[in-house]
């Protein structure tokens, strides 16, 4: 197959769709990559180390749409990128639908095949290719935290693990999944004072095991959330429902009788955000206040590390990439994980949740691939 790279366009988005190490891959195993001149400079790789991979360099992001059977990528296509694609054209990147109904309709007008890194599923329940993001944005959302709660950031100068003598900052993590659990760990070893809620209990025993005591757990009911929140310097949203719009977790009414200047990191945001007062900003503006709370909703945080990141993300993406180079749709009739990353199919949604959180009708993959 003919796969494309373009480079990447969103705000402060400097990963790339393949990294020279799977192109390698990619043409080993038979396939012809055509990459985006300049895609790869966000990790330090130029168009040289890309055509020792063996790839093809691009001038122009449309001819790299207009000669490929199938486009990588990182981060949901933008305008001018659904107006690139084509019926048929497989499209392989994160979307995260739910919260963004021009992007839906833009894909569906295009007719092409997009297929969700964030709901491609794995045998153990997980979701295999939205975990090494989620690694990396939970360990920078106690980054983002740790530096907008100082004083010249205009925080509240508060040292997250405080000093001997003086106690460290509270830090209440709604969610305990892969963002939950690697923002938890980087707040206790930097010595905070860290909760960790999730409506899961067999995750809270998981997470109970894995803490052993340096991070509480506590179920997420409305009361336990109200209680943790108004006495937390940071709050960290991690919850999610695949596909879905995130459930609101922090009401607007709450913010007024948390502690002034405290920091709200809503990482959930990429699928709407789970405090009520968040909206999206970028790496160029990540804060804003509300009501005496910082709000810091980046929703491409792995970005700001695209050297990390990349690795990370192509790492767990290439197997299903590589089985879609090789048997085009006919991989997701093969592969029921891969079927479910399948968001729209020639220009019918193919994602309840996606369906549902945009109130549009929904066909099965399923039937949509003619199974
Ligand atoms: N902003 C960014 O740059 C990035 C955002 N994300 C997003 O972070 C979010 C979390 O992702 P993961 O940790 O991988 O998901 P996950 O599926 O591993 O964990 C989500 C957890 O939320 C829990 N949950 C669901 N409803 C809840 C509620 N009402 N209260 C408490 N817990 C609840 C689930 O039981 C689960 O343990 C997703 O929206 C994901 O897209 C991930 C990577 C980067
Ligand atoms: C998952 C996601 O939204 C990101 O890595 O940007
Ligand atoms: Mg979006």
């Amino acid at each position: 197959m003919r796969v494309g790279v373009p480079k990447e366009i969103k705000v402060q988005e400097h990963r790339v769709g393949l990294t020279p190490m799977a192109v390698r891959e990619y043409v080993a195993n038979g396939h012809e990559v055509l990459v985006q001149t300049g895609a790869g400079l966000g990790i330090g790789a130029d168009d040289a180390a890309y055509v020792t991979a063996g790839a093809r360099i691009a001038s122009t992001a449309d001819e790299v749409f207009a000669g490929t059977e199938m486009i990588v990528k990182v981060k949901e296509p933008q305008p001018a990128e659904w107006k690139m694609l084509r019926r048929g054209q497989i499209l392989f990147t994160y979307l995260h639908l739910a919260p963004d109904p021009e992007q839906a309709h833009g894909l569906l007008e295009s007719g092409c095949t997009a297929v969700a890194y964030e709901t491609v599923t794995d045998e153990r329940g997980g979701l295999p290719l939205l975990a090494p993001m989620s690694e990396v944005a939970g360990r920078l959302a106690i980054e983002a935290a740790a530096f907008s709660l100082r004083k010249p950031a205009g925080g509240k100068g508060l040292l997250l693990g405080g000093v001997p003598g003086v106690t460290p900052a509270r830090v209440v993590v709604i969610g305990g999944g892969v963002v939950g659990t690697h923002a938890a760990r980087m707040a206790a070893g930097l010595g905070a004072e860290v909760t960790i809620l999730d409506r899961s209990i067999p995750r809270l025993r998981q997470l109970d095991e894995l803490f052993q005591g340096r991070a509480r757990t506590r179920f997420s009911s409305v009361a336990n959330v109200e209680d943790e929140v108004l006495q937390a310097d940071v709050v960290i949203g991690a919850v999610l429902i695949p596909g879905a719009s995130a459930p609101k977790v922090v009401s607007r009414a709450m913010l007024s009788r948390m502690k002034p200047r405290s920091v709200l990191v809503d990482v959930a945001i990429d699928q709407g955000g789970c405090f009520e007062t968040s909206r999206p900003t970028t790496h160029d503006a990540p804060t804003y206040e509300v009501d005496n709370i910082i709000h810091y909703c980046v929703a491409n945080m792995p970005g700001a590390v695209p050297a990390t990141s990349s690795h990370a993300l192509n790492h767990a993406t290439l197997p299903f990439g590589l089985a879609l180079a090789a048997k085009g749709e006919k991989a997701m009739v093969d592969d029921a994980h891969l079927r479910n990353g399948l968001n729209i199919h020639r220009g019918r949604i193919t994602c309840a949740p996606v369906a549902k959180a945009l109130n549009m009708p929904a066909v099965s993959a399923e039937s949509a691939l003619g199974m």
